[in-house]
């Protein structure tokens, strides 16, 4: 195995994009979510209000009928667009062409929701964030990742990893494996664990911030925000990627000291982004 190239403040630095102090809403990207199901929303809740609190000009969320007041009331700032089925995803239609869209956080694994997300592979255009159950969904349909687009950005937490490239044997052996997985369907893979780490075809990147506070629900949703809102702002798929995972460890570390690592939770993330954020300025 290569050495892995380090993922650091001096390394993120080099592509921040500055604030344009004459900026508007609709230059700052317009990103949608599709999340949720019954029981699941708040995977929904957090993923949506990461993404629009990482920059993003205008979020829009996709959920089945049962999310929508959960949405309108926990976050205003956010549009929500319903399925029209109630518990789970069964169509996924957008009146919009988005410039990011992250999806799979507690989608569940339905027959329909399955239906739907193929639906929507075959139609879609935008760059895409795939974690959670929408990787659960692929595992099973390997040949559904010759749909996206090249440098889709998947997301997967070792069990999801395993679920997509089968077991391995040692350290080496899953690397080898997630390697030539990014090299067969051409997709980012971010290993997430600790530490995570990003493969991009044959090139490995170390992420250097984070800590156990990050074991927590939700976690995993927010940082599917957070990069599907730096996406949509219009960073290249890798560099989304490595800001995305160096912000969302980065408000562990900076939060540790004031919450310890028992009351950190998925929303300390989104409470601390802003923090984050200006620690790199
Ligand atoms: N508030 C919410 O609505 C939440 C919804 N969630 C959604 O719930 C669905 C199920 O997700 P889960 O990830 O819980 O279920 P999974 O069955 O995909 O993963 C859980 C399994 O993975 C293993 N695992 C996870 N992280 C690991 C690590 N770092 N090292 C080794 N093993 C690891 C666990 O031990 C467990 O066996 C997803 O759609 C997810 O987005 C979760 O994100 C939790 C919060
Ligand atoms: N011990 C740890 N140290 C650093 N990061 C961690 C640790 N445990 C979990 N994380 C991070 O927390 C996130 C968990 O994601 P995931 O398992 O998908 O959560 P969820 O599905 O509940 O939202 C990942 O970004 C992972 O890297
Ligand atoms: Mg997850």
């Amino acid at each position: 195995m290569k050495d892995p190239f380090l993922i650091t403040k001096e390394e993120v630095l080099k592509f921040l994009q500055p604030v344009n102090p004459i900026t508007h809403k609709g230059l700052q990207g317009h990103a949608v979510i599709i999340a949720g199901s019954y029981g699941k929303v708040g995977a929904a809740v957090l993923a949506s209000k990461s993404c629009l609190k990482s920059g993003c000009g205008l979020v829009t969320v996709f959920v089945p009928k049962c999310g929508y007041q959960i949405l309108q009331i926990s976050i205003p700032e956010v549009m929500v667009i319903t399925d029209e089925n109630t518990n789970f995803l069964t169509s996924i239609h957008l009146p919009l062409v988005p410039q990011a869209i992250g999806i799979g956080p507690g989608i569940g694994v339905e027959l329909g929701t399955q239906k739907a997300l193929f639906e929507f592979l075959r139609v879609n255009k935008s760059p895409l964030v795939l974690d959670a159950d929408a990787l659960n969904i692929m595992a099973e349909n390997l040949t559904w990742l010759e749909l996206v687009p090249e440098n889709t950005i998947l997301t997967p937490h070792p069990k999801e990893l395993e679920r997509l490239i089968g077991k391995w044997n040692s350290e080496s052996e899953k690397f080898q494996k997630t390697i030539a997985f990014s090299e067969k369907y051409k997709v980012i893979m971010v290993m997430k664990g600790a530490p995570t780490y990003i493969i991009i075809k044959t090139e490995i990147y170390e992420n250097t911030t984070g800590n156990a506070a990050l074991a927590t629900a939700g976690s995993g949703d927010t940082l599917t925000g957070i990069i599907t809102g730096l996406l949509a702002q219009g960073y290249e798929p890798k560099y989304a990627a490595k800001l995305g995972v160096f912000l969302h460890g980065l408000t562990a570390d900076i939060a540790l000291p004031k919450t310890g690592y028992e009351s950190f939770t998925a929303s300390t993330i989104i409470k601390y982004l802003g923090k984050a954020f200006l620690s790199l300025v």
